[in-house]
């Protein structure tokens, strides 16, 4: 039974959420760059259900998951691992009520490289707003305050050595690469048959392998645990087996697009014979995730599609599952070890790829920031000139769709060069299943016939995107 006081105070506090719901504004907006961004949230949308459940729901599973491993602290430092846990569950229950009763986002306190970058963004933020308003949970755009929830994160761990490097999303990440054992059993086995008669496949066989492996990858971003708040969501199904019944699914097609790319990049002296590949990916989630990335990275090798995958991933644990490099490493590690053949060999030939060169880690700051992508040649030059290096760029996952496109309330049919607002260090291609409420690209009247079939549409992840963008030219979509 609660003591009278703490009753009390949870009633305060419950009062106080409420009220904060009350004080949630019509949706305001901020013409900018030809579309509105969402700068607060009318009832009931996806945005304001994500701050107003979904987040704090997140933030409870980290104190949750902080508290149990209170004696692991123990035992590993001792007196100091138990204060650096009450330290930093008591910052995180603090950002917890900020976050449900609509407080003022608040500058970060530790001396982490990017501190200063998001400090002075959220000044920006601050100024774009004007003085009737602070910056807060409700009242600013849900791109930045969701990835400025994951940063103060970063920073109650990074305030309490010697847990600082604690991944409070580890123990999710890795059940969701536990629970697709036979999903990834199956895809090495088809990679085994594949790899076996690589070298008499036909242009067309190759082709028809990188479209299933392709779709294959688009799919895994099913298994994104920020949209399922951490609940399990790993890969139960055959991964190539389902393609078919997925095809309906996917809204736009460009992957005739990407296999252009491919087989015929543009990279200026660079001819198409002596043409040394280079295709990015930018991660997005880890378990079977990137299972399929790392799958996918590996045929375009052992095809000679292309020569070097740099892989760009997380600095710090962010959305729940996005990959860091501890998660990169401990895939490649944990699929050799497998006790399934083809796994282990798979494991193997991916351990020989980053031997070799073929394939590097990378993790800029500005991965974990909020910035649009149409900010990064002014804010991340060195990460802008890096991906012109590339042919070919792949970007998965929604939160990385929403930062090429703004998180503007497009039109549908606006075209995604427009929406990605002169962002071209290279052709481009997002593969994303559709989790928040935004979409370009699609034909007439496609957004209203999805509209009244399933009003879930766009947030369900049940549908998926292979949007390409030439960026070098100003073609139209
Ligand atoms: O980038 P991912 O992993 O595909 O998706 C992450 C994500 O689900 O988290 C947010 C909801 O909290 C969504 O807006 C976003 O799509
Ligand atoms: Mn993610």
């Amino acid at each position: 039974m609660l003591s009278s006081p703490l009753r009390l105070a949870r009633c305060i506090s419950s009062l106080a959420y409420w009220c904060a719901h009350l004080l949630v504004l019509e949706r305001a907006h901020e013409r900018v760059g030809g579309a509105s961004m969402v700068v607060s949230f009318p009832r009931r949308s996806f945005a304001y259900l994500t701050v107003r459940d979904r987040m704090p729901t997140i933030l409870t599973r980290v104190i949750d998951t902080i508290h149990r491993n209170k004696n692991k602290f123990f035992e590993e430092y001792g007196e100091e691992g138990i204060q650096a846990e009450k330290q930093t569950i008591s910052l995180l229950s603090k950002m917890r009520n900020e976050l449900l009763t609509d407080k003022p986002l608040l500058e970060l306190t530790d001396s982490l490289q990017d501190t200063e970058s998001w400090n002075q963004y959220l000044q920006r933020q601050q100024k774009q707003q004007g003085d009737q308003d602070s910056v807060s949970w409700f009242k600013s755009p849900w791109l930045y305050v969701e990835c400025y929830m994951y940063r103060r994160v970063q920073e109650a761990l990074w305030l309490n050595p010697p847990i600082s490097d604690y991944d409070v999303f580890n123990e999710g990440k890795t059940q969701s690469f536990f629970e697709s054992q036979q999903a990834m059993m199956t895809l090495c086995t088809y990679v085994e048959g594949l790899n076996k008669n690589m070298e008499g496949l036909s242009k067309n066989q190759l082709l028809e392998h990188f479209n299933k492996l392709l779709q294959v990858s688009l799919w895994g971003n099913k298994c994104d645990l920020s949209i399922s708040a951490g609940q399990d969501n790993s890969q139960k199904t055959s991964p190539i087996d389902s393609l078919d019944s997925l095809q309906p699914f996917i809204l736009v097609n460009d992957s005739n697009r990407v296999w252009s790319a491919l087989i015929s990049p543009q990279r200026p002296g660079q001819s198409k014979e002596t043409a040394l590949v280079r295709v990015d990916i930018v991660l997005d989630n880890s378990g079977f995730e990137l299972f399929t990335d790392l799958v996918l990275a590996d045929f375009l090798v052992s095809s000679r599609l292309a020569h070097e995958i740099h892989f760009h991933g997380k600095s710090f644990p962010w959305f729940v599952s996005d990959v860091t490099a501890n998660d990169f490493q401990w895939t490649i590690r944990q699929t050799t070890a497998a006790n399934h053949k083809w796994m282990s060999k798979s494991g193997v030939q991916w351990m020989s790829h980053l031997k070799d060169g073929a394939w590097s880690y990378h993790d800029h700051p500005f991965w974990t920031q909020p910035h649009e992508f149409c900010d990064m040649e002014a804010d991340a030059p060195d990460l802008y000139a890096t991906l012109q290096g590339a042919d070919l760029v792949l970007f998965k996952g929604d939160l990385n769709y929403r930062k090429l496109t703004g998180d503007r309330e497009w039109d549908h049919t606006a075209s995604f060069h427009t929406a990605l607002r002169g962002f071209g260090p290279a052709p481009l291609c997002s593969l994303r299943t559709l989790k928040a409420n935004v979409q370009v690209g699609l034909q007439p009247g496609q957004g209203e016939r999805l509209g009244s079939q399933d009003p879930e549409w766009m947030t369900s992840g049940k549908y998926a995107v292979v949007q390409f963008d030439n960026a070098k030219s100003e073609q139209k979509d």
